[in-house]
């Protein structure tokens, strides 16, 4: 068995508790079954260490405030159905949890329902899986009325998908007496169909907040801005970068989800082009389906966006198999990540590496596709970051020359806020010729309104 491991880093827990309020007590267990460390070994994807993963998890744990005594990676030949974890260890770590006086075992594997009631009554603790954690945090910080809904909606559905597992299961052990004593059909068909109603009228109410936001947001798509969002797995330095560029103070902090809502703001690039910048939720490994599919709507500023920046902790010895992670999320979401022009790929935290590793990683990306390498914290590469995204997005905004007719004089007012208008003379029969610069959805919609095909320019 591993060596229990006093997590380092992170900690904003200590055991003088400087909150005030005494800290919950967690041991933080990442089982490894063997055959997950086979298919990690057969590298069809790039794999995380035990270690590495075990670290992910006291992160989360610490980011709902949990104090983490100590964190280890119990090797697991055989999984127990009943269990998860052989009986022998689980003893041990019985002793251990009420020896420390642990509250909450975090166990990063998902477990079925029967064997998180099982763990608990071993453990005489509180035990919560990858996914009930990963929810437990998003409830936390979840800010806006929408997030709040999204996040209780993957609560329920969450529960609702166990509450099916645990019926099927009590189903096949019909009429062999009782198995763990869990509640019977009828109630559980009860519970389901209360889930049920409070989904529908969940679902609902997110609807309502919904249509509210999209007004809003289309109102926004009329602005001439084109749209460019950070994303990134959790923790790589996209609220720092956000607000490197922003002179904005959105909350950046060495925790695990940070960020839950979107937060959008106008910056203007060297040359003037103002864009909107968004800074979105962190992705993670293993991010529960049901909130992948909650966030979609808020992700929407992601799948929308007229260019991605996939912001990566290149320090981070876990980089590559975060990237993979993410850029699978991304794919579900259908962003084309394969499409270079659209998704930018960059580097964070370099000022993190020796001054091998550096000159190793920066010498690879000297040609033109390479990712760029930039410090969100030092600022070094961000000047050609911002001319990066600038000519990428020189692309989406372009300059058109458009004449209104003293009889489309009421439309000027339109052109002004939906374009950024450069160029402007007033002549003598009255009409208005004007060079303005705007985005693709912005000019089709100008050449729409005039009922002509305005010039473009270069
Ligand atoms: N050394 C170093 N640390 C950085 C850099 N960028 C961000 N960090 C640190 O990394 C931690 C996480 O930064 P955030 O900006 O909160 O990360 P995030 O991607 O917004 O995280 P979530 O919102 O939780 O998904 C903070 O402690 C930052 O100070 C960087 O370039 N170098
Ligand atoms: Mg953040």
């Amino acid at each position: 068995m591993t060596q229990p491991r006093k997590p380092e880093g992170r900690g904003q827990t200590d055991d003088s508790g400087t909150r005030g309020a005494v800290a919950t007590r967690a041991f933080v267990v990442s089982p490894v079954l063997a055959a997950d460390r086979r298919a990690a070994e057969s590298g069809t994807t790039p794999a995380r260490s035990p270690e590495a993963r075990s670290e992910e998890a006291v992160g989360l744990a610490e980011a709902i405030d949990l104090q983490v005594v100590s964190a280890e990676i119990i090797p697991v030949g055989t999984p127990r159905p009943a269990t998860l974890i052989g009986t022998g260890k689980l003893d041990d770590l019985a002793a251990r949890v009420a020896e420390a006086e642990i509250e909450v075992v975090i166990i990063d594997h998902p477990l079925t329902p029967v064997q998180q009631r099982n763990l608990e009554k071993a453990l005489n603790a509180k035990v919560l899986d990858r996914t009930g954690l990963i929810l437990e945090i998003f409830g936390r910080r979840a800010r806006t009325k929408e997030g709040r809904l999204q996040v209780e909606l993957a609560h329920l559905e969450y529960q609702r998908g166990r509450l099916v597992r645990s019926w099927t299961h009590l189903e096949r052990q019909r009429g062999g007496g009782g198995f763990m004593g869990g509640p019977g059909e009828t109630q559980i068909e009860a519970d389901r169909r209360l889930l049920q109603d409070r989904i529908v009228r969940l679902k609902r109410e997110l609807e309502t907040v919904r249509r509210t936001r999209d007004l809003h947001r289309s109102k926004r798509r009329k602005v001439p801005f084109p749209i460019v969002a950070i994303v990134g797995y959790t923790n790589a330095g996209k609220s720092t970068l956000f607000n490197r560029l922003t002179g904005a103070a959105v909350m950046a902090e060495d925790m695990l989800f940070a960020t839950l809502d979107p937060t959008l703001r106008r910056v203007q690039l060297p040359h003037g082009t103002t864009i909107i910048l968004s800074d979105t939720v962190g992705f993670i490994s293993d991010l529960p389906t049901h909130l992948v599919a909650a966030f979609r709507a808020t992700l929407e500023e992601v799948i929308e966006a007229d260019l991605v920046i996939h912001l990566r902790d290149i320090s981070d010895p876990a980089s590559s198999a975060q990237a993979a992670d993410v850029e699978e999320i991304l794919g579900d979401l259908g962003v084309d990540v394969a499409d270079k022009k659209h998704v930018l790929e960059v580097w964070n935290k370099i000022d993190n590496l020796d001054a091998e590793k550096r000159r190793a990683l920066l010498d690879g990306t000297r040609g033109a596709e390479a990712p760029l390498a930039v410090s969100a914290v030092t600022g070094e590469g961000i000047d050609a970051l911002l001319a990066q995204v600038e000519a990428r997005i020189s692309g989406v905004v372009k300059a058109i020359t458009i004449s209104l007719t003293p009889a489309q004089m009421p439309l000027l007012d339109w052109v002004y806020r939906n374009g950024d208008v450069t160029e402007r003379s007033d002549n003598d029969d009255g009409s208005v010729t004007m060079t303005v610069r705007a985005t693709d959805a912005a000019r089709r919609e100008i050449s729409e309104r005039l009922g002509s095909r305005p010039a473009e320019e270069a």
